[in-house]
């Protein structure tokens, strides 16, 4: 059960838990707190239920289904706090409390003189407590800069408050790694993920509280669920909802989706392989000096990095007259290629697949026969910044090629080369199945 409130714009309180525990596979129930009239930048209007409308919540769901575990988030008033403290230390289930103060809008999501409430009320009837590190400053006292001081932070709220299990997030540090620390039963753990530098972060705290709640609704032992909500947010923010204008909601969806999305993804770029190779002297005679490789996005809502690009790893070889991949498709396997559709996804979300061969004027001539759109950029009008900076160019070769095209979607780039580097073609497409194809077709 979530204990939270409403965020109209479903990107943080009972929306973000709810659809949580959908995604961990866990039925979610709510007990409602309060209704913020909000959305991704700004709180507008708040207001709280009586205590015991939300106590009644409580009760209606325990009497008939139980409670296998719940987590609180928006509780707004001070009497709100002490009625949930007093319904869940009679009930006994295990509770994950997010000590939400404000918004990441800004706004206050919990009265001043609630504050102490929480903390004499509220954690000692918490199994697990999950602050930020500005809500564990606020309750210790303690000024957060560095892991020791999480550390430190998390003992004092153990000790003072009474929480068995103390989750002081890493998320609002400034370091590479986003290292949540973990204080149980006397010991310390570090969980850490790459830090994202995501726009999509609201409800990040719901989110991570409803997973760690779902894992413990499960059964799992409090640090196995911590682990795996640890893992789940990380996909969560990582493949956040790209909508508003302010803080992007979370989207605890991924983690059902992407594993199914990536696979999806893979699937489709080994069938393309399987035609290449049925073809394999055909296509051979298309493998430029520096090989050839194919690559697919997932999603393109989902692909920001080359991680989320597949393609063949050391590239598509002509082996003995015949193409060859040399190996199976795999993620974050070329960065040439990865570059250049991620590039092409920014001007159209279509273009999701491309795949370089050898420049032949025969093939130009087919394309041209064939009716085909193509774009020609000339590398020697690379400007000097560009060229300077890493990775650059293969962005700038499809921007070129869409500005000529007006927008459109090209089925070729031309790439007359430079000196020292190679002319090549890159042939665009939806599908790594349509871009073999056209491919066949230029060079049969
Ligand atoms: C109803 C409600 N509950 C919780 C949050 C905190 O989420 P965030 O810090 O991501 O804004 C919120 N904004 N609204």
């Amino acid at each position: 059960m979530t204990i939270a409130g409403l965020d109209s714009g479903g990107g943080a309180g009972i929306h973000a838990d709810v659809k949580t525990f959908a995604a961990m596979g866990v039925h979610g129930t709510t007990a409602l707190t309060c209704v913020t009239a909000q959305n991704t930048y700004e709180v507008r209007e708040a207001q709280c239920l009586q205590p015991p409308l939300v106590k009644a919540q409580i009760l209606a769901v325990w009497d008939d289904m139980g409670i296998d575990a719940g987590k609180t988030g928006m509780l707004g008033t001070r009497e709100i706090i002490e009625e949930v403290a007093a319904t869940v230390s009679k009930l006994g289930f295990p509770l994950v409390v997010d000590p939400v103060m404000i918004a990441k809008s800004g706004a206050p999501l919990i009265s001043e003189d609630a504050v102490d409430t929480l903390k004499r009320r509220l954690l000692p009837v918490a199994k697990v407590v999950t602050p930020n590190r500005h809500e564990a400053e606020k309750l210790t006292g303690i000024k957060i800069t560095s892991v020791a001081e999480a550390r430190r932070a998390a003992e004092v709220i153990h000790r003072e408050f009474g929480t068995e299990v103390v989750v002081v997030k890493g998320g609002h540090l400034d370091a590479p790694e986003a290292v949540d620390v973990v204080y149980i039963g006397g010991t310390f753990h570090e969980l850490a993920t790459p830090r994202l530098d995501s726009r999509a972060t609201h409800g990040t705290g719901c989110s991570y509280s409803a997973a760690i709640a779902a894992g413990l609704a499960k059964g799992l032992p409090p640090l196995e669920a911590i682990k795996t909500a640890k893992r789940f947010i990380y996909m969560a923010i990582r493949y956040g909802v790209a909508r508003g204008k302010g803080h992007w909601p979370v989207n605890p969806m991924a983690w059902l989706e992407m594993p199914a999305e990536r696979w999806r993804t893979l699937e489709e770029l080994r069938e393309a392989l399987e035609a290449v190779e049925r073809q394999a002297e055909v296509f051979a005679k298309a493998i430029p000096e520096v090989q050839t490789n194919i690559g697919y996005a997932i999603d393109p809502r989902y692909a920001t990095t080359r991680e989320d690009v597949a393609a063949v790893p050391g590239r598509i070889v002509n082996y003995m007259g015949r193409a060859k991949p040399s190996g199976p498709p795999a993620f974050g396997a070329s960065d040439h290629i990865a570059r250049k559709i991620l590039a092409a996804l920014a001007k159209d979300p279509q273009a999701r697949s491309a795949m370089n061969i050898r420049l032949d004027a025969a093939y130009i001539e087919k394309a041209k026969s064939l009716g085909m759109t193509i774009a020609y950029v000339d590398r020697r009008r690379e400007p000097e910044d560009v060229k300077k900076r890493e990775g650059a160019t293969m962005q700038w070769i499809i921007e070129e090629a869409y500005r000529q095209t007006g927008g459109k979607t090209p089925d070729l780039i031309v790439d007359w080369g430079d000196w020292g580097k190679e002319p090549i073609i890159t042939v665009l497409g939806k599908t790594p199945r349509e871009v073999v194809e056209k491919v066949l077709r230029l060079i049969r």
